[in-house]
């Protein structure tokens, strides 16, 4: 992967979406495409952006038994997409069951999709570790741990903060992928978001890939905004 800058689709239907890419003209961009879109739209999204000429991952964040994890990746392999994803919290069983599938899924002479592994959300706090989800580990070991399990399990990264991706590329290597979201702009609102950073501090700490909603998506003048992260993600500006 060259580092992309993936924007989150986080809209509510294909109009939106339309709206949204009508302000790139000819730029060819990395886009996300989550439930929110793809729950409402259904797979006719995946090609009509394709159609576009954009490249897509799409963020459902499997977590199921490791059977039905293999057959729904197996679908999702058809689709032509670049990067799926998966909750580590579903263990190696289910973890390999997914690569199987996008391995029996994907059309002849084409390239499997990425498969990266969310280790934990960017929403998620310390604090919420221990007292919600009984973990009494530090954020960063639960972190390292789910990443050495999407390692061996034949995936190629995870999904992590920012704050991870040091000791990610010191302990497990920098050619294992580091998608990370939770990133803002200096002065926006982190919302829902805990762990954040800036692009620039991104670009710094060896992220693979930044993923980019509401800074962008929710700004007056998007493409502005678009141009503005990618400067600070390619370590032009702060
Ligand atoms: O898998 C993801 O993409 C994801 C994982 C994670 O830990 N945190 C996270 O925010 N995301 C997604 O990244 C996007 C972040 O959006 P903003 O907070 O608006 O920038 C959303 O679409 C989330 O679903």
């Amino acid at each position: 992967m060259q580092r992309p800058l993936i924007i989150a689709l986080d809209f509510k239907d294909r109009n939106e979406v339309d709206e949204f890419l009508s302000h790139f003209r000819e730029e060819k961009l990395f886009v996300k495409v989550g439930m929110e879109l793809f729950y409402q739209e259904g797979p006719s999204i995946i090609s009509h952006i394709k159609q576009l000429g954009h490249d897509i991952f799409l963020d459902l964040k499997l977590h199921d038994i490791p059977n039905t994890v293999k057959q729904a990746m197996r679908g999702l392999a058809k689709l032509d997409v670049d990067l799926v994803n998966v909750h580590a919290a579903g263990g190696k069983k289910m973890m390999t069951a997914a690569i199987e599938g996008l391995i029996e899924g994907t059309p002849a002479g084409k390239k499997r999709p990425n498969c990266i592994a969310v280790t934990q959300l960017t929403s998620t706090s310390q604090e919420m570790v221990q007292d919600e989800l009984l973990i009494d580990k530090n954020l960063d070991d639960v972190v390292l741990h789910y990443a050495k399990l999407a390692k061996e399990s034949g995936l190629d990264g995870v999904v992590c903060s920012t704050h991870e991706v040091e000791m990610l590329n010191e302990k497990i290597g920098d050619s294992f992928i580091t998608v990370t979201p939770g990133i803002r702009m200096k002065d926006d609102s982190a919302y829902d978001q805990t762990r954040i950073a800036t692009p620039d501090q991104a670009h710094e700490l060896g992220s693979t890939a930044i993923v980019v909603g509401r800074s962008i998506t929710k700004q007056q003048n998007p493409y502005e905004a678009y141009l503005h992260v990618k400067k600070s993600w390619e370590g032009i500006e702060g």
